[in-house]
């Protein structure tokens, strides 16, 4: 499990280390481990260290103190180390003086580095890059690797709402933070120190593959269709057959037990799908375990019958796509719900149930929305954003965007779907079914083995899911 704490839970967590440290002495560890992958970066990318050019943009605060401490050490293995102060006058005096003590160089221009290290701001970041500090950034050709954070994108929300460095690899101290997981593509590579920082639990947390692996439900011994949970999917119509079809498919791919359709879509189900039950209805259905409702099943009254007569069943629900619009129209559905309700919407629909689109800071957003209608949220983007009505939260960083085709959703809903009714609780199902979603989108770009990934459509993503799962199970 990774956690991901924010600039308060570091600094509440710096307390106790700083006291009992030397003065310094957390930065110096920091600025080592910074110094050391700089160093191993050099020589990946220029074939050595001793006599390699390397720049320090070194902004007021600690952070900059970090990137001017790992240049002093850089400049210790012949690294030819300059830095450029963004704040002169306030750039961090012991840090300053260790560089210069070590023959750094302090320069006014950017010069030709074969890297470059982002030590502008960290952990006391607010907001984007100010003019000068950008009009720098905007001019390096060279790779960033960036001190703790890529500076100018917000630690805790991962929003960027101006200029940002983007950076090839970047240095986390201490900890990891929310931007590591909700901004990744910004962070590049990412590495973790040990500064002997010893936080709490983090309130944002992410599953390891392994863990994931390790969850999956597979059949054991004594188990048979039942037993493994029998998941009802209720999508498609006339006008939209294929959302039932893909919904359907991907519950079917994702666990073993069994799965029942129910809509006007059947036949075309049952054509691309033989072992799916199909019903006209809910109530001729049968036993289900967890209920899909909602991708392109329609708005209309019948719609919200439909979904009513779900919501009303005591098994786990997860509510997608056209389910979410009748939602956004009559909330009051969800009153009396005795079990687990999932809502997996993108931001447009996450802006037709509240109101509001999820703006900036997406995990305060889904945590509200989880908290106020008591539900789990899956708020939909490369970096999927989950959250329980007490607040936790799950991030799945998706690491690739191939998922972004229409019907991609449809996968997702039938997967989560069928975890729910294997009897996975709800968060652990939306982040388990979101990282095989995002492992399948990208073993279908790449064809399962090609080297160069290309676009991809729902249905390859779909046929993708258990190597998908494969993968996730060999990694536990
Ligand atoms: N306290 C410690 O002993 C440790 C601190 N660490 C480092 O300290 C960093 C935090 O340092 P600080 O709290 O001094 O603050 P920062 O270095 O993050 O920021 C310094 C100052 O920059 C200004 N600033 C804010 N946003 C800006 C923007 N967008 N553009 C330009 N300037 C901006 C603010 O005045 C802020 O106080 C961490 O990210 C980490 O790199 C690590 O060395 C670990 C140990
Ligand atoms: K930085």
């Amino acid at each position: 499990m990774r956690h991901f704490h924010t600039a308060d839970e570091v600094r509440a967590a710096e307390a106790p280390l700083l006291a009992r440290l030397p003065e310094y002495a957390a930065m110096r560890r920091a600025a080592h481990g910074l110094a050391t992958v700089v160093a191993r970066e050099l020589r990946v990318r220029t074939g050595g260290v001793v006599g390699r050019r390397v720049l320090v943009l070194a902004g007021s605060g600690d952070n900059g103190g970090d990137a001017l401490f790992a240049g002093a050490e850089l400049r210790g293995r012949g690294v030819a180390v300059e830095a450029l102060l963004l704040r002169p006058d306030r750039a961090h005096p012991a840090a300053l003086a260790a560089f210069r003590a070590a023959a750094g160089r302090v320069v006014t221009r950017a010069g030709d580095p074969d890297l470059v290290i982002d030590g502008i701001v960290g952990l006391s970041a607010r907001g984007s890059l100010r003019p000068d500090a950008a009009a720098i950034v905007d001019g390096l050709t060279a790779p960033v690797v960036a001190a703790d954070l890529p500076s100018g994108v917000d630690p805790d929300t991962g929003a960027v709402d101006g200029p940002a460095v983007r950076a090839a690899v970047t240095v986390a101290f201490g900890a990891y933070k929310p931007v590591h997981v909700l901004a990744s593509a910004r962070c590049g590579e990412l590495h973790l120190i040990d500064i002997g920082l010893d936080p709490d639990a983090a309130t944002i947390t992410s599953p390891d593959d392994g863990e994931v692996g390790r969850a999956w439900p597979v059949p054991g011994p004594a188990d048979d269709k039942y037993s493994q949970g029998v998941t009802g999917i209720m999508a498609g119509s006339e006008k939209y057959p294929g959302a039932g079809v893909l919904c359907t498919g991907a519950a079917v791919a994702a666990t073993s037990g069994m799965v029942r359709y129910v809509g006007h879509g059947g036949a075309e189900v049952v054509h691309h799908y033989p072992e799916v039950v199909t019903a006209r209805s809910f109530d001729e259905a049968g036993r289900v375990q967890a209920w899909v409702v909602g991708p392109g099943f329609g708005t209309d009254d019948d719609a919200a019958d439909r979904l009513r007569s779900v919501l009303e069943s005591d098994v786990p629900v997860l509510v997608d796509a056209d389910g979410l619009t009748v939602l956004s129209q009559r909330p009051e559905l969800l009153r009396g719900r005795s079990s687990a309700t999932v809502l997996t919407p993108h931001a447009g629909e996450f802006e037709r149930l509240t109101g509001s689109a999820p703006g900036p800071d997406r995990v305060r957003s889904v945590r509200a929305l989880a908290a106020d209608w008591n539900v789990t949220v899956l708020l939909k983007g490369r970096a999927t954003v989950i959250a329980d009505p007490d607040g936790t939260v799950s991030v799945d960083d998706a690491g690739s965007s191939w998922s972004s085709t229409a019907g991609s959703g449809d996968v997702l809903s039938g997967m989560i779907g069928a975890l729910l009714a294997a009897g996975v609780p709800a968060r652990t199902a939306a982040v388990m079914g979101a990282r095989a979603h995002s492992r399948a989108a990208a073993l279908a770009a790449t064809d399962r083995g090609r080297r160069t990934a290309a676009p991809i459509s729902a249905s390859p993503l779909l046929r993708a899911v258990p190597d998908a799962v494969g993968d996730l199970r060999a990694r536990a």
